[in-house]
């Protein structure tokens, strides 16, 4: 079985499109950047702290562990967060602050940086994805009716590019999965290396068994 550390439902939708089966557990951590933490290694940080945070929680209740657990079980966590000239925008406090994280993405390229990283017993593996995101230029008026939306609020950088927040991107070059919160190619290689089925998995026995 594998853990969620995480109550954002993007995360969840995701884990679901790539037929993996999870329990959510809560996994609060203080999610303030070290003074000159650059971007990739905060979100390392922030996704590997949220993954022992989990793991902490799950172990000091041992009663959450499923009963049909036949192998140790894993706790996967992610981090996003969106840099644009050396700063790390995380989910905007309010809808000024998102006012003016849209207004800096306006007419330029930035990038989202996700780390997912997977807690199995003393194993820890965590992996990055970096994607370049161009926005169009925004007027005052999208950035405040986008915020209208609510959209905005419990996003990294203010947007959702699986939302209405798709308006405003140009280009993507990179992992739309990864901008969304969990980039699934690198996910899929941590569950792999620690023999957690995904939805390929199983079409791969149903090959495997036909050859035999
Ligand atoms: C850039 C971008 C971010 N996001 C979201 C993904 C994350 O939920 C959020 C970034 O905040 P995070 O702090 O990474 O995650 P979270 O607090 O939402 O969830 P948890 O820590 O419990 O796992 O921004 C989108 O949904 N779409 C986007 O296009």
């Amino acid at each position: 079985m594998i853990y969620l550390a995480s109550q954002s439902p993007r995360r969840q939708e995701l884990l679901k499109q790539i037929g993996v089966n999870y329990l959510i557990i809560p996994a609060a951590i203080d999610e303030s950047p070290y003074a000159d933490e650059v971007g990739d290694a905060y979100v390392l940080r922030m996704a590997k702290e949220k993954a022992n945070a989990g793991w902490q929680i799950l172990h000091a209740e041992e009663s959450i562990i499923s009963s049909t657990e036949k192998c140790s079980p894993c706790v996967l966590a992610a981090d996003t967060s969106v840099i644009v000239d050396g700063c790390i925008l995380g989910k905007p406090k309010d809808e000024s602050e998102a006012k003016a994280m849209l207004m800096r993405l306006s007419n330029r390229t930035h990038q989202v940086i996700t780390a997912v990283a997977l807690k199995a017993s003393s194993q820890m593996e965590a992996r990055l994805s970096v994607s370049n995101v161009t926005f169009r230029a925004l007027t005052d008026a999208d950035a405040q009716a986008y915020i209208r939306s609510g959209e905005p609020l419990d996003k990294a950088g203010a947007y959702a590019i699986q939302g209405l927040g798709a308006i405003f991107v140009q280009h993507l070059a990179g992992s739309y999965s990864g901008v969304m919160g969990l980039p699934l190619t690198e996910t899929a290689e941590l569950l792999q290396l620690m023999d957690v089925p995904t939805g390929l998995s199983s079409w791969r026995k149903q090959l495997e068994r036909a050859d035999e």
